[in-house]
């Protein structure tokens, strides 16, 4: 037996595995880096998430990334070369969590990473009979694993779409084994540069569980503050849309799109929701003198209602539902306000804090989960694929030599 697999095997026999979860997602404000203690599998995986940081981008990988970005047309030569470039990157990264945090890379069994999404097409959005959906995740595995010495699992989203789905929510499938409850329905919705929620019968009955993207969260605030207010990446605090007034017109029309009207499972991102989409629609109500503070405004009002929209169409039927949010928008103190205005069912919106697990770490932990279950795990029945939940094991195994 080649010694990587004999060294994989005694690491799925484990009762404890230290797993590196990564993820860097749409928001590009940096790799989060999260240390797992996972044991056991399946619906009785534990975890304890020892360490995590959010290692920030600089300039110059923005830039970089930003090029290719959710971009239709760019430079072929800049995608491959970034490839591998921000597979070393990221691996660079993790060793100097490592050293901060005083953990061997010795001790680490796998990293599990995401990779950078560069493209994301559902057939929704590109409407072209002779393909399935697709999606680009850039940083090749096997620069981690040479980069840190650590074995590492990536490329979790094929096997998605070749069983079916989209290619994303991932995130349910950790949603389902970490966070179901017999006690109470549960929405888990995590609000990065686009939202999505994870609903979680308290049946805790797999083939009523469901997830799906909702829509924006921060992606054209980001990109606005990032146009017109650089060097700022993002609305602090809400100071911004705080100091303007919803424009009512502008904010019907951002509401149009028919990715509203889709029925869930379906998936999106920056490659709809970005500056042009803002522009078209100021176009269409002819509200393109507006002030920055009001396009703010309305803009976060805009992502406000249509994940509002999404909790309530979930909870419609329900007695009782608890949201659990996380990801970096509820940090966005108007938005949080916006949100539960718009829910009346809602006393509050409670944060994953309240089960154990840092918001901001949160989507990096799935990705522990994940490659948990590649490892020690595999015989979980997950929802059906009707519901883009296909029980499938997801990710590539790439050694360090
Ligand atoms: N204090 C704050 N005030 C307002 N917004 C904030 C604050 N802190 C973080 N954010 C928002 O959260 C974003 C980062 O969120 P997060 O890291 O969850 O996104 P992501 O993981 O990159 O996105 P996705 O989950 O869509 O891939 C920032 O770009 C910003 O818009
Ligand atoms: C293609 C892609 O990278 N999608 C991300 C993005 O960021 C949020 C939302 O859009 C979600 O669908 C997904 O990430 C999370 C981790 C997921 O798959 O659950």
């Amino acid at each position: 037996m080649h010694q990587h697999i004999l060294q994989l095997y005694n690491s799925a026999k484990k009762q404890q595995r230290l797993i590196i979860g990564l993820m860097s997602g749409t928001s590009l404000d940096g790799l989060d880096v999260a240390l797992c203690k996972v044991s056991g599998h399946g619906m009785d995986t534990q975890i304890d998430v020892l360490a995590f940081d959010t290692v920030d981008y600089d300039d110059d990988y923005k830039q970089k990334i930003k090029t290719v970005f959710a971009r239709r047309e760019c430079d072929l030569e800049l995608v491959t070369l970034l490839h591998p470039w921000v597979g070393q990157l990221h691996g660079k990264m993790v060793l100097q969590c490592l050293a901060k945090w005083k953990v061997d890379a010795a001790d680490i069994d796998v990293i599990a990473s995401h990779g950078q999404t560069i493209y994301h097409c559902p057939k929704s959005q590109h409407n072209q009979s002779d393909f399935n959906h697709g999606t680009l995740q850039i940083g090749d595995s096997d620069h981690l694993a040479v980069t840190t010495g650590i074995t590492t699992i990536g490329d979790f989203r094929q096997k998605h779409i070749a069983a079916g789905g989209e290619g994303a929510p991932l995130a349910v499938y950790g949603d389902y084994l970490f966070f179901s409850s017999l006690i109470e329905n549960r929405i888990l919705l995590n609000m990065g540069g686009i939202a999505n929620l994870t609903f979680l019968p308290q049946s805790a009955d797999a083939s009523a569980v469901f997830s799906s993207d909702i829509g924006p969260s921060n992606t054209i605030m980001d990109a606005y503050i990032q146009c017109y207010f650089a060097p700022l990446h993002y609305d602090k605090d809400s100071l911004i849309a705080n100091r303007g007034q919803i424009n009512q017109p502008l904010l019907d029309e951002l509401c149009q799109d028919e990715f509203f009207n889709l029925d869930f499972p379906k998936t999106t991102g920056p490659e709809v929701f970005n500056l042009a989409y803002l522009h078209q629609a100021q176009t269409t109500t002819n509200t393109l003198q507006l002030s920055h503070e009001d396009v703010m405004a309305t803009l976060n009002r805009f992502s406000a209602m249509m994940i509002a929209q999404a909790i309530n169409q979930c909870s419609e039927k329900l007695a009782d539902v608890t949201v659990y949010a996380s990801g970096g928008g509820i940090h966005n103190p108007l938005l949080m306000k916006h949100i539960l205005s718009l829910c009346p069912q809602l006393h509050e919106i409670k944060n994953t804090h309240a089960l154990g697990i840092d918001p901001d770490a949160k989507e990096a932990v799935l990705f522990a989960i994940l490659a948990n279950e590649c490892l020690a795990g595999g015989q979980q029945r997950f929802g059906n694929q009707a519901q883009g939940i296909p029980t499938i094991t997801m990710g590539k195994v790439s050694f360090a030599d």
